[in-house]
């Protein structure tokens, strides 16, 4: 797959500019005014019309701004086939470390699956096959050599629904450095657990009840505590599957905060459905569209100046 890449104002002749006067500001991110409703004004319709060029080249990806930083994963031209049925087409992407990337884009586009090839949990699925090359730091994670058990260590995943063990709290956390023999004495164990628990913002609220069942705890904390037992084990990258889809507002504000404090020790890359949560917690986004990465950049850049049609309409709920 080509990618294009615009790398200054001059060059960003796709989608044409956003106009300013259409944008909300959402956590600190600014939308445009159609996210939140998908009237369509003239502005609009000027962006619609001199995108429509762009998208005619649908096999290109747009790098509407390259990352800056460290890259942690590079994936190159992967493909991904369900029993002979390609669902990823030749995805090309930079994932910058210390960083949170949104993958957005309607149902079915493929973001889950590209979120799995990161941590090879495709391989736990019979019938699929993955090609193309992913490299993290440089590494092949799909070379022979790697064991997927270590690098699902080294890149931890949280899924949609909370899935703690049926033990206790302490246990859920204990579990990963023990089976990965991190971690001897209990005195040791004992403070890995509290440290992992602070830094999910979970510690103060079961410091007290440590050895009670994990399935115990509200929905919300059963997230923080999945986060707790991913980073128990100290991994470099943090893989999350719509992490809040099944949490309330309130719950899921508290996870958004914690993306955002975890983003200054790990690699973040996130799958959600919403604008408004891509939008706050994430600094880049990918936008996938029927199995392929249509557009990247800067979450900023993404939603306030879209190069791609699809990108823009569906940022602007217009389809999805
Ligand atoms: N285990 C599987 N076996 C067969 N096909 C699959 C499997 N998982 C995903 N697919 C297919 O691959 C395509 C991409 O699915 P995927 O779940 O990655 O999309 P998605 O963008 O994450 O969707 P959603 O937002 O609905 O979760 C879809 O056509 C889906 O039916």
């Amino acid at each position: 797959m080509k990618t294009r890449i615009f790398r200054s104002a001059e060059d960003q002749t796709g989608a044409g500019t956003a106009d300013p006067t259409h944008a909300v500001r959402m956590g600190g991110q600014v939308l445009p005014a159609a996210v939140s409703e998908a009237s369509e004004t003239a502005g609009d319709a000027d962006r619609i019309e001199a995108a429509a060029e762009s998208s005619r080249q649908a096999d290109q990806t747009v790098v509407a701004t390259p990352p800056t930083g460290p890259i942690k994963i590079a994936a190159r031209d992967v493909s991904v086939f369900y029993e002979g049925k390609q669902a990823l087409f030749e995805v090309s992407l930079d994932i910058p470390d210390k960083t949170v990337t949104a993958l957005i884009g309607p149902s079915g586009c493929g973001k889950s699956t590209f979120l799995r090839t990161m941590n090879r949990m495709n391989d736990t699925i019979s019938g699929a096959k993955v090609t193309g090359r992913i490299a993290m730091d440089g590494e092949d994670i799909n070379d022979r050599s790697i064991d997927p058990v270590l690098l699902r260590a080294r890149v931890g995943m949280v899924f949609q629904r909370p899935n703690p063990f049926p033990k206790s709290i302490y246990e859920n956390v204990a579990y990963g450095p023990k089976i990965h023999g991190l971690v001897s004495a209990k005195s040791e164990m004992d403070g890995v657990v509290e440290s992992a628990l602070k830094r999910a913002g979970l510690w103060d609220e079961v410091a007290d009840r440590l050895q009670s069942s994990a399935m115990g705890l509200s929905g919300g904390q059963q997230q923080r505590l999945v986060i707790a037992r991913a980073i128990a084990v100290n991994p470099e990258v943090i893989l999350m599957d719509e992490p809040c889809s099944a949490l309330d507002p309130i719950a899921t504000a508290r996870i958004e905060e914690l993306i955002d404090e975890l983003r200054e020790r790990f690699c973040i890359v996130i799958v959600t459905h919403s604008m408004a949560q891509a939008a706050r917690v994430s600094q880049r986004t990918a936008f996938f569209h029927m199995g392929r990465l249509v557009e990247t950049g800067d979450t900023e850049d993404i939603f306030q100046n879209p190069r791609e049609r699809r990108t823009l309409d569906y940022i602007t709920g217009r389809f999805g």
